[in-house]
């Protein structure tokens, strides 16, 4: 207060200088598992951040002694702090692996300045928005498929119009749209039955996402007793194997096109593999963590969008209104026209600020010491950005547990702090499938809205996140999905 007023600045400028790590609230390693193991934290890590900002503040140190950041301002100081080649925090447990294998470091786990250069070469064909754009034809393909999908079942439903476990059938969609981006290769996950590959590949995920927790807060002893560690390895031997047999057919196939004269220079794998600055061992990890990625991450996004849209009817119709005045019913919308459109695109901001799907996320700064929030930290600390309790900060999102879209509209409102909500991350170390994740959730919302009008079924009642590593509903989502024709 008396620093606002400009007196005394120096007094404040000593002060400054004095608050240090040692003078933050600090939770200790006891509290935290307590916490998660009896308080009921353990699937709700998320709602932790939540509960200790209300008890120590917008910055403190957790229970893995890392500095928590809780509030938007915090987050925008640090993150323009961030380092060169920034480290997101300590992913040992997913190096461990790699290395028992003899894998490589896809853009997930590698660090410094070969991360930097794997970067440079997975941006290209995919970080700029021109670059996603490209994919467009392959994502309205998977997207006709899976519309004809939800009309086959709801047609098949007793009721006529009942789709169950819409998360699910979201995720196949995600799962068939990332793959034949990678790899220009249809799944099959829209047709009835699910090849048995791709059935053991989502399994394998859900397990690693959900052993990852209990390896991380479990010392490394107990790995021998509790049975986490060994679903882990199981896990990821199950996720890299299926991108193994996927990366190998496209290189038979690219050969044999090769051999025929035919030209193979539009697939992304075609073009990591015939970039000098990427080894293939770092192809086969890269393609394995960008599939990895770009699943659980669309589908739950996309499955909270629908639920919104269907308890909040007003919301569906002025979306409905933007998607039927822009495109004809009987066009299929292209890149340019779905990013064009003001609200669509609001509303999967807006499900993505309610339920950001990365909830947590980290970095370790230190290229130097540095301060943030008036207290000065050493170069190397661990930072965790508590995303889920800055995008339900009351004070920028005022009603922050309602669904608004229009809070991100550029209709002369004040705009809320844009480090409020950066589901995608910030910075050169952001997501590198953002575009490709925004198109095709932008497509796919558009047609189904196009369609169907979305309604809850009572059964399902409210639906709680939970986090899983990211953030999924607690219990299965069934919707109705009435023809608007
Ligand atoms: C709703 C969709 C998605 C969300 C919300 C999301 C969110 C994120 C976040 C928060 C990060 C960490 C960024 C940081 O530390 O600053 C990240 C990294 C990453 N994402 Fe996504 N993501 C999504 C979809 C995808 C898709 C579709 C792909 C693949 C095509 C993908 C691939 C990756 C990769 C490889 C990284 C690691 C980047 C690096 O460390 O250099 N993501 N994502």
């Amino acid at each position: 207060h008396v620093c606002s007023r400009g007196v005394a600045r120096t007094s404040c400028l000593l002060q400054d200088k004095l608050r240090t790590v040692e003078d933050l609230p600090r939770v200790s390693a006891l509290e935290m598992l307590y916490r998660i193991l009896f308080q009921g934290y353990y699937h709700c890590l998320h709602e932790l951040q939540v509960y200790e900002k209300q008890l120590y503040g917008p910055i403190y140190i957790n229970g893995r002694k890392a500095v928590s950041v809780t509030t938007a301002q915090l987050l925008e100081e640090l993150m323009r702090q961030d380092d060169k080649f920034p480290t997101r925090g300590d992913v040992s447990l997913w190096t461990e692996y790699r290395e028992m294998r003899g894998f490589g470091y896809g853009p997930l786990t590698e660090e410094g300045e070969r991360w930097y250069n794997l970067r440079a070469v997975l941006n290209k064909r995919m970080l700029h928005p021109r670059d996603s754009a490209q994919y467009s034809g392959v994502i309205n393909d998977v997207v006709s498929d899976f519309v004809k999908r939800i009309n086959h079942l709801r047609r098949a439903s007793p009721t006529g119009d009942l789709v169950t476990d819409v998360s699910n059938k979201f995720y196949l969609f995600s799962l068939e749209g990332i793959a034949s981006i990678l790899f220009e290769t249809r799944l099959g996950c829209l047709t009835g039955e699910i090849p048995a590959g791709t059935q053991k590949f989502i399994n394998s995920i859900s397990q690693m996402f959900s052993s990852n927790i209990g390896v991380a807060i479990f010392p490394k002893w107990s790995r021998n007793v509790l049975p986490y560690w060994e679903r882990y390895i199981t896990s990821w031997d199950g996720i890299f194997g299926f991108a193994k047999t996927l990366i190998d057919n496209k290189l038979e196939d690219i050969e044999q096109r090769v051999e025929n004269s035919q030209n193979v220079e539009s697939e992304y794998l075609t073009y990591l593999l015939s970039n000098t600055k990427i080894s293939t061992k770092d192809v086969y990890a890269s393609v394995t963590e960008l599939l990895l990625a770009g699943v659980d991450t669309t589908s739950n996004t996309l499955t909270w969008a629908l639920y919104q849209l269907s308890k909040n009817p007003e919301v569906q119709d002025r979306l409905y209104e933007e998607v039927s005045t822009l495109v004809p019913a009987d066009r299929i919308p292209s890149a340019a026209e779905v990013t064009r459109m003001p609200f669509l695109r609001a509303v999967i901001k807006e499900t993505l600020r309610m339920y950001p799907v990365v909830p947590m996320n980290s970095r370790i700064i230190s290229e130097k010491p540095f301060s943030v929030g008036g207290y000065q930290f050493p170069k190397k600390t661990a930072f965790t950005f508590c995303h889920y309790a800055i995008s339900h900060d009351e004070s920028v999102f005022p009603d922050s547990f309602r669904f608004k879209p229009e809070r991100w509209l550029r209709d002369g409102r004040p705009r809320p702090n844009p480090f409020g909500s950066i589901p995608f991350g910030y910075g050169v170390r952001g997501c590198v499938g953002r575009r490709i994740a925004e198109l095709e959730m932008y497509l796919v919302l558009f047609r189904l809205i196009q369609r169907f009008e979305v309604k809850p079924d009572p059964t399902t009642g409210e639906l709680k996140s939970i986090n899983r590593t990211v953030l999924v509903p607690d219990k299965q989502l069934d919707l109705h999905f009435v023809d608007r024709a």
